[in-house]
């Protein structure tokens, strides 16, 4: 089978990184292109030894030209680039035929206003927003193999959106009571020198911070809106912690008057029957970031607080794997019709 010829746009980032390993590895692609504007000229191998000897290690890193990208015969893109820089490149190759998997949040928003309340600067490429489809697999997966531009989910929103949209759309649980708190390793602030993240400021420390409108949450209550059918608003409080990678959520939200809290259980089954990354714990599983770093799995558990009435769900990912790169390589496996595991088979 040929495989299809790929490029990682922003390949020297965290996200970046954590796709040359996919990609290097899958089965159905040829990593044609890397770019990287300091890494210009130097190999995968020379600047991650980790990919030496691999076969397409000898790659070179070349610019973020669209022009060069496209020469590479390239049919698709990851974009693992800041927001804002992302859209320029998108549209770029969008008009040279390449199909776009953009890991930034520029594509992730419906209505361009939300994206300028948040992001604090007008939408980069307006006219693009109605055809990015928000590439989270298990909800929408016939829209994402149709599609032109998939928007991957951030790393929070996708710990957050897979326990409680099954919830909302069998209407167990109070809209207006959820609470998701996070906590997400070093490695999702992304691949650089900033204070605040460095290890003595960061290590052997547990902070909130992005309180009380941290920017996830325009994409997390745009997709629980859709699936309550009415606008959700909900509180979330991100905690940086002393990982190089993960995110461990709890959300809590109270049952719905009359509700059985066996109900919770038997929905997710229900949602999550069939799905090949969404491991179920049951009721009392304590997801643990440990049982998830470097894969593509989610792991929910749930319990119920009969003194409070309240649900409780506890998700872990990769904010790398499952919260970016492997989620991204996911949608990619729907767009070409490839086996939804392959390269994906990470344990
Ligand atoms: N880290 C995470 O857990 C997650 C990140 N994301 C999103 O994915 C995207 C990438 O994140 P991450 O890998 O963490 O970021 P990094 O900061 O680690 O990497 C950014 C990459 O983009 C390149 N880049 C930066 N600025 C420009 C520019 N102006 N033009 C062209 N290339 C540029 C950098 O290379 P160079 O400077 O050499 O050009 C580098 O390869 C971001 O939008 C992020 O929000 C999504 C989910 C999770
Ligand atoms: C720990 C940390 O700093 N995390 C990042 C979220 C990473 C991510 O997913 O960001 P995108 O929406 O840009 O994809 C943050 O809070 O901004």
């Amino acid at each position: 089978m040929e495989r299809v010829k790929t490029a990682i746009v922003g390949a020297s980032g965290y996200t970046g990184q954590e796709l040359v390993r996919l990609l290097l590895m899958h089965p159905g692609i040829e990593l044609v292109a890397a770019t990287s504007r300091q890494e210009a000229g130097r190999s995968l191998g020379d600047v991650f030894p980790r990919f030496r000897g691999m076969p397409g290690s000898e790659l070179a890193f070349i610019g973020p030209d669209p022009d060069a990208i496209a020469a590479t015969g390239a049919k698709a893109a990851f974009l693992a680039l800041p927001h804002g820089v992302a859209a320029e490149i998108a549209r770029a190759l969008l008009e040279r035929g390449l199909k776009v998997i953009d890991l930034s949040a520029d594509f992730r928003l419906r209505d361009p206003q939300v994206y300028a309340e948040f992001y604090g600067h007008e939408h980069p490429a307006p006219d693009l927003l109605g055809e990015a489809v928000y590439g989270l697999p298990e909800v929408r997966s016939n829209a994402i193999a149709a599609a032109r531009l998939v928007a991957s989910p951030g790393c929070y929103p996708t710990s957050i959106l897979l326990p409680l949209i099954p919830l909302l759309k069998a209407g167990l649980i109070d809209p207006a009571t959820i609470v998701a708190n996070s906590m997400s390793g070093v490695s999702g602030a992304g691949r650089k020198a900033d204070i605040p993240l460095l290890f003595c400021e960061c290590n052997e420390s547990v902070r909130a911070y992005g309180v009380p409108k941290h920017r996830h949450l325009s994409e997390i209550e745009q997709e629980l809106s859709l699936a309550a059918g009415d606008k959700v608003t909900i509180t979330f409080i991100p905690h940086l912690i002393p990982v190089n990678a993960g995110i461990a959520t709890t959300t809590t939200a109270m049952l719905k008057p009359g509700v059985d809290a066996a109900a919770v259980g038997e929905a997710l089954e229900k949602a999550y029957a069939d799905a090949d990354f969404v491991r179920l714990l049951g009721k009392g599983g304590c997801a643990d970031t440990k049982h998830v770093t470097r894969t593509n799995f989610i792991d929910i558990g749930w319990e119920h607080d009969a003194r409070t009435g309240r649900v409780l769900l506890m998700s872990a990912e990769d904010n790398l794997g499952k919260g970016a790169g492997s989620q991204a390589l996911q949608s990619f496996n729907l767009l070409f019709g490839l086996e939804p595991m392959a390269g994906l088979q990470l344990v």
